[in-house]
């Protein structure tokens, strides 16, 4: 084989239109240059712009033969989240574009199917990818091209979520729609990956291909035992790997296949492996051979998140899940201001009550660093439950530890909170159980994109009967909040709050049952209704525009939803109303309050100002909501363009 000299490979192989192609021609020798490379970019690139390092260095040799075995985009390579799909960017002609990942305008932190034809799914929220490719290889049959293959590539983390068993369902039972399952097992979500299916994983990983005890030969079901393929069965098996793939002759590959004793095999699937996610031959020859196989098939591949990189592989919280600038030499933070963020505030509180209230118990899904519970979780080891990537599990397993006398307190960022509404509607407040949700990343969180943003929180939870929604403006309201939430035993209740910095505290000087006034204008000409943290930019601009004659009061209702009777009383009193949220404006806290407006009688106009009723690109908080006017000055210029376009309303009409 001529060997590769490391400039042609260097030149050939991250240039900004390096394609599959490129990767395909590759000598083999060549591939364990190519993915050093891509592992020294990946550390370069990530650590300038932050993003989802330990992910993708645990899947640069997956990637690499996935490229090298399938025809993208003839064949469909799917990836479940997406946040894993840097070195599939890489290899598919988008290396010049790192530069500005996650940056507005720049490469999307998940697939984009704007970028590249290479890319499908662009939601990340987990445990999406095997249903989508049990519905892309139904469409591939009917179009008769069940030819091209079908990949999806799932985490260990995402196949504990409901909606995969749901697909190996289906897939496992259609030997006719050959899709290939490639389980990417870094044994970790954020954490290490909890629960039964864990526990198989890791059977599977410890005990090798002896684990699969070849019961019986599919097809003519004849009940011969095969001896442990890999063991030294005699049978010509010879392991590719270190971790233990082996190797069947091409007869096999025609004859009736073997059903592997183990989860996946008895669903239906061939089960490939365990195979070492990080050497190529073993990948290639396992992939092949899926490919090959033209039948639902698993290939178990082993990897290390945060492989290649010792700050990350080392680092026992997340392995570098998700990062921001990073010093590359050693991993450690650029940035990192002493302001505290809202989840730690949350975390801290949290704790004190759980000394306070004995009935307090605490759920994550597979997030208890992020939420701010893994504080929680220390101190009551017994109150804490991690169900894994599972939202609808965790909000349903809350409701039956409320039957039981509990209160409950489930974390999660507020964009997953839709994959459980379902559960929080029927299983929780048909019931009116006592469960307080606490959701984190709520409204605009910025570079992580439209699937990410927590924009439809406050529209879904506000056509939940019995849900009391509380939006706190600084650290101290969340505390009290907070106190507030977990002692409502009448039903459930929600609070919410953003990816930020905590806001600074903003005093009342007035308080009306729930609601607190913030700033107070003599005239009533206009009152600003503040939802949350965008309290500060609207006393900001009620400060701007009374210096200009404009009488502005500010309010915060602190619970927001429903909508409180004091805060309709004091809108009534009103000549306009403008209503301002991080939260889309179909049908959040202003369209609740021009409802109740309109319920009154009144005639007093309503203006919603919030997020546009669309999915938001990636970008940071702050200039997308600058976009959508959710500053002090955007705010401002909203008001005086209500008012111009309803000169002469009085108060009360
Ligand atoms: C429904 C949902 N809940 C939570 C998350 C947050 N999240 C992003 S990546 C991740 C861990 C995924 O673990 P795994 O599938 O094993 O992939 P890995 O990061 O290990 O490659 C989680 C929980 C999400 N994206 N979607
Ligand atoms: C992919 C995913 O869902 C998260 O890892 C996402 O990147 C949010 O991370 P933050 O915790 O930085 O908001
Ligand atoms: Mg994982």
């Amino acid at each position: 084989m001529a060997s590769t000299s490391a400039t042609q490979t260097d030149g050939l192989l991250l240039d900004s239109d390096m394609g599959p192609e490129a990767v395909k021609r590759l000598p083999a020798g060549a591939l364990p240059l190519l993915a050093a490379r891509i592992r020294a970019f990946l550390v370069e690139k990530v650590g300038a712009a932050g993003g989802h390092l330990g992910p993708n260095l645990g899947v640069v040799e997956l990637s690499i033969a996935l490229h090298r075995v399938f025809d993208s985009p003839w064949d469909t390579v799917l990836f479940d989240i997406g946040h894993q799909g840097y070195v599939h960017k890489l290899l598919t002609g988008r290396a010049g574009r790192f530069d500005n990942l996650r940056q507005a305008g720049g490469l999307s932190g998940y697939l984009s199917r704007a970028e590249s034809s290479h890319d499908v799914i662009e939601n990340s929220h987990a445990s999406t990818v095997l249903s989508y490719a049990d519905g892309l290889a139904k469409a591939r049959r009917l179009a008769g091209e069940s030819d091209r293959a079908v990949v999806a590539v799932v985490g260990d983390g995402a196949l504990t979520g409901g909606m995969c068993w749901e697909a190996l369902n289906n897939l496992g039972a259609a030997p006719e729609r050959p899709v290939v399952i490639v389980l990417n097992d870094n044994m970790r979500s954020y954490a290490p990956t909890i629960g039964a299916l864990a526990d198989h994983l890791q059977h599977l990983r410890s005990t090798g291909p002896d684990s699969i005890d070849w019961l019986v030969e599919a097809g003519e079901g004849n009940n011969k035992p095969r001896a442990g393929a890999g063991s030294d069965s005699g049978d010509g098996a010879d392991r590719v790997s270190s971790v233990g793939h082996h190797r069947r002759d091409d007869s096999e590959l025609t004859g009736p296949l073997p059903v592997a004793r183990n989860l996946f095999g008895l669903l239906g699937f061939a089960y490939l492996g365990p195979v070492d996610g990080h050497h190529l031959p073993s990948l290639e020859e396992a992939l092949s051979m899926a490919r090959d196989l033209r039948r639902p098939v698993m290939v178990h591949a082993v990897t290390v998140k945060g492989r290649g990189f010792a700050p990350a592989e080392g680092d026992a919280a997340d392995c570098m899940h998700a990062v921001g600038v990073l010093d590359p030499a050693t991993g450690r933070p650029r940035t990192g201001g002493d302001v505290p963020s809202w989840t730690s505030v949350f975390a801290d509180e949290l704790c004190g009550l759980g000394e306070r209230h004995e009935d307090l118990v605490a759920i994550t899904a597979a997030m208890p660093g992020p939420t701010g519970l893994a504080r929680f979780g220390e101190r009551f080891p017994d109150r804490f439950f991690d169900v894994g990537i599972a939202e609808q599990h965790a909000v349903t397993s809350a409701a039956g530890l409320a039957l039981g006398g509990h209160h409950p307190v489930v974390a999660v960022y507020a964009t997953f909170l839709g994959r459980a509404f379902d559960q929080v509607l029927m299983d929780v407040a048909l019931h009116r159980l006592p469960v307080t949700f606490v959701l984190d990343r709520a409204g605009v969180t910025g570079p992580d994109g439209p699937s990410h943003h927590g924009m439809w929180d406050l529209t879904l939870l506000g056509a939940v009967p019995g849900m009391r929604v509380g939006v706190p403006r600084d650290a101290t309201r969340l505390r009290e909040l907070l106190g507030e939430a977990v002692a409502h035993s009448e039903g459930p209740t929600a609070l919410r709050f953003p990816k930020a910095s905590v806001s600074a505290d903003i005093p009342a000087l007035e308080r009306h049952g729930p609601l607190e006034v913030l700033h107070r204008s003599a005239a009533r000409d206009v009152l600003l209704v503040a939802v949350g943290s965008l309290a500060g930019p609207a006393v900001e601009a009620a400060q701007y525009l009374e210096e200009r004659g404009i009488g502005v009061s500010v309010a915060d209702p602190r619970w927001v939803l429903p909508v409180p009777p004091e805060l309709l009383e004091l809108a009534l009193q009103y000549r306009l109303v403008v209503t301002v949220e991080d939260n889309t404006r179909a049908g959040g806290l202003g369209t609740a309050v021009a409802r109740a407006v309109a319920d009154a009688g009144s005639r007093v106009p309503v203006r919603v100002l919030g997020l546009p009723g669309r999915f938001l690109s990636h970008g940071t908080r702050s200039d997308i909501l600058a976009a959508a006017g959710l500053t002090a000055k955007g705010i401002a210029s909203s008001v005086l363009r209500a008012r111009a376009d309803r000169p002469h309303v009085g108060a009360g009409q």
